[in-house]
């Protein structure tokens, strides 16, 4: 035995020995009353909050919670202590040995903690940068707790009911602390990745029994220190594809105890690990918690995630990103909060990791001027930043020492083939235009020459578990049949997308008029309430529920059970249907995803598909044209039979809507006409405007009409409506009835052949 390792053994006994003696402490202490375990506040053992409710993401930032203390006011003195509860808390810090210094009461006498050259190997950068002697003889010890962690990963691996010390070899000294004692299941398909036993056993926390087809890709590229461009079929895990690599390369940087900054040479501001920047802040949110799950150590310093999406002041969030690992965000807000502080950019160059998640949305619409700032700066040497300042008289090219991975569902098809090697996309000098992916491809300055493209399905960008349809329907009856093919799908989590933010204002009150659990979601909501949406949608206690969303939810959202997406309009483009439908059927699920076809939209439809489904059918076929997406034929009895409730619902939702409509333009007018110093008068300026002629008075006198429903009338119309939704709708099909509350009568119109929905009636030529 190595003089380490006997070192370790006698530290573990007796840090055992100590954990004893401290339970019995305990327990004496709450017979005896507060007195016993009296503990002052800051030694308290406060956990970072881990964000695992969307809702808390911002709200939380910075806060750190604690369990299983007492508070207690002593009357005579006024004073407030505080105690520790139960044993619970003291077998819980017994798996914290990492941190001493958060060790408490009566710990405070007990616990000396690891001596210097074992807490050493446990040690958070951020808490310990500059205290840290680095170790002299490095690369042996480093030798051999390699040699024990392959042996750790091997047994872990191999026998995932393994017992104790799985984490010995990463110097936790972690009493019984295993991937065994979780029953996750044998995790033996992740050893070919060769990952740490750490990662393996957070892998098996999440059950995540085997790796997908782009992390087995993947991973090993990013580990091997490539920049790697991925793609893979929406909701094939790709998060994790990046995220271990990037978990690995943390543990490995903590194992050697160096932050960072230090390890670059520099012992400046500690700079993150990685950066992720992500197209909508709920993908940011969802990549966060992801990540989080992924890294969750309770045995450990935890790593530190900072999301940057906008509600907390810029300032608050400057603060944050100073001390994070890995900083996911929006570029809008991204660059909005780094560019007013250098040392943040000088620190940000040096990351090891720049993730480009849903690269081809990312690097084109609306983001493009932040991305380019950013990757400007990134790119920055430091002699470019004017050396003033001492420091940059090096020149450090830290983007020869990053990586950079991009991933998506969908890239053009043209930089593909180039980023695949076979051959010169169209249009001439790309360069020359500056708005287009590959010019900001360019700028990603890639380290490698080449990066490594990997496509796990070349064939299909869309899950395997997808099924497509497409119901048709005339424009003007698309409220009606939405509501009928949400009728003819009951207890089921469905994802409708609109193409605007108008539709979805107004589908919202109208499904919910219906009964119908239907929330909202789009980019002119407050953040705030853009979070309870998709909440209140995830939530397991509403597996019914409906999201009406703009395209702000179509990339990357990871929302579970959605078993069904409703396009209620056609999407403007091939790729956001690809990624509209992958909000369903991922990571091994089965979904639908339905078009709402309207007979305007067919040449659309009919182009959508063939850019979609193009390679599949010359797969299968030669002849692409035999490629055809089945059409749902909705029974025209029960449609019409619905009809009333949708017209009356209609009704009441376009009155309130245009009610807050004019009451917004009426606060609106009122505050310029203030501003002004000048007189509002509502019907003066009404009737100014009726006076007009022209485009959108048709509109301007439907949404009159509307607002001139009374009250009273309003209320007429709800009871009408509930009067109508509480009655039952024959179907005509048997003696069972559909009602708002959902019968399945899918089995019924589907004449127990288990066909998808409805007749199929033939393909896209019949449309
Ligand atoms: N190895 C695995 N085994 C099982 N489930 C996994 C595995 N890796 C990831 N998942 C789960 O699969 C789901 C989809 O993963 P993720 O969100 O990373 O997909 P994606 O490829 O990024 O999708 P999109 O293109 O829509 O953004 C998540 O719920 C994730 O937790």
């Amino acid at each position: 035995m190595t003089p380490i390792e006997k070192k370790r053994r006698r530290d573990l006994a007796s840090f055992k020995a100590k954990k004893r003696q401290r339970i019995d402490l305990e327990n004496d202490g709450s017979q005896e009353g507060s007195s016993g375990g009296a503990i002052v506040l800051d030694k308290l053992p406060w956990n970072q909050v881990t964000v695992d409710r969307l809702e808390d993401a911002e709200g939380f930032f910075g806060l750190e919670e604690l369990s299983d203390v007492d508070v207690v006011k002593d009357p005579t003195l006024g004073k407030v202590e505080y105690k520790l509860l139960s044993n619970n808390f003291a077998s819980r810090r017994s798996k914290e040995p990492k941190i001493p210094d958060t060790t408490v009461g009566i710990d405070e006498k007990e616990w000396e903690g690891f001596d210097e050259e074992e807490s050493e190997t446990h040690v958070d950068p951020r808490r310990s940068k500059g205290k840290v002697p680095r170790e002299k003889d490095t690369s042996r010890v480093e030798k051999k707790r390699r040699k024990q962690d392959k042996k750790q990963k091997k047994e872990a691996t191999s026998q995932p009911k393994a017992s104790k010390n799985t984490f010995e070899a990463l110097g936790t000294a972690d009493e019984g602390r295993d991937i065994a004692d979780n029953e996750e299941g044998d995790v033996s398909a992740w050893e070919p990745l060769n990952l740490s036993s750490r990662t393996i056993s957070s892998l098996a926390r999440m059950k995540f029994l085997q790796p997908t087809a782009i992390q087995r890709s993947a991973i090993p590229e990013i580990l091997g220190g490539h920049d790697v461009i991925g793609k893979a079929p929406t909701g094939s895990g790709k998060t994790l594809a990046f995220g271990i690599p990037i978990y690995e390369h943390y543990l490995e940087t903590i194992r050697s105890k160096v932050p960072y900054a230090e390890a670059e040479g520099k012992g400046r501001q500690q700079s993150p690990l990685a950066l992720v920047l992500s197209p909508t802040r709920e993908l940011a949110h969802q990549l966060s918690a992801h990540l989080t799950d992924l890294c969750l150590d309770p045995g450990s310093a935890q790593l530190s995630i900072a999301t940057l999406t906008g509600g907390l002041s810029v300032h608050k969030q400057q603060r944050q990103i100073a001390h994070a690992d890995i900083i996911v965000g929006t570029p809008g807000r991204l660059w909005e909060v780094i560019s007013g502080s250098q040392d943040l950019i000088d620190s940000l160059r040096r990351i090891k990791f720049l993730i480009v998640d849903e690269a081809d949305r990312l690097l084109s619409e609306g983001h493009f001027k932040e991305v380019e700032e950013i990757l400007s700066v990134l790119d920055r040497t430091n002699e470019a930043t004017n050396g003033e300042d001492e420091r940059d008289s090096e020149t450090i090219d830290w983007k020869q020492q990053r990586q950079t991975l991009v991933f998506s569902a969908t890239f053009q098809k043209d930089l593909q083939q180039k980023l695949a090697g076979k051959g010169k996309p169209k249009g001439g000098d790309l360069m020359g235009k500056r708005e287009s992916l590959e010019y900001l491809l360019k700028k990603l300055n890639f380290r490698d020459q080449k990066p490594k493209f990997i496509d796990v399905n070349p064939i299909s960008q869309m899950a395997t578990g997808l099924k497509e349809g497409i119901v048709e329907c005339a424009g003007t009856e698309k409220d009606l049949y939405l509501y009928s093919t949400l009728l003819l799908h009951p207890h089921t989590r469905t994802l409708i997308f609109a193409n605007s933010i108008t539709s979805v204002r107004r589908l919202t009150p109208f499904l919910q008029n219906l009964s119908l659990p239907a929330y909202a979601l789009h980019s002119q909501m407050p953040q705030k309430a853009r979070l309870r949406s998709v909440e209140r949608f995830s939530s397991a206690s509403s597996p019914s529920s409906i999201l009406i969303a703009t395209d702000v939810a179509a990339r990357g959202l990871d929302i579970p059970s959605v078993q069904l997406v409703l396009h209620y309009h056609l999407p403007r483009a091939a790729d956001m249907y690809v990624h509209r439908s992958g909000r369903t059927a991922r990571a091994e699920n089965s979904g639908s995803s339905i078009v709402l076809c309207s007979p305007e939209e067919v040449q659309g439809m009919r182009r959508l598909i063939a850019k979609v489904h193009a390679r599949k059918a010359s797969e299968h076929d030669s002849d692409r044209k035999k490629f055809f997406m089945r059409t749902l034929d909705l029974d025209t009895r029960v449609v019409s039979r619905l009809k009333p409730r949708v017209i009356l619902s209609k009704k009441i939702s376009d009155a309130t809507l245009a009610k807050e409509k004019k009451g917004h333009e009426d606060n609106w007018l009122k505050t310029a006409a203030e501003d002004l110093g000048v007189d509002y008068d509502s019907e003066e300026f009404a009737a100014g405007e009726a006076s007009k002629k022209g485009r959108g008075q048709g509109r301007k006198k439907k949404e009159k009409e509307a607002r001139s429903l009374t009250k009273g009338e309003l209320g007429a119309l709800r009871g009408e409506l509930k009067g109508l939704l509480g009655q039952r709708v024959n179907v005509g099909v048997s003696e069972r009835y559909l009602t708002a509350g959902g019968v399945d009568v899918d089995e019924l119109l589907n004449g127990g052949r288990g066909e998808f929905l409805g007749r199929v009636d033939g393909g896209l030529d019949d449309l």
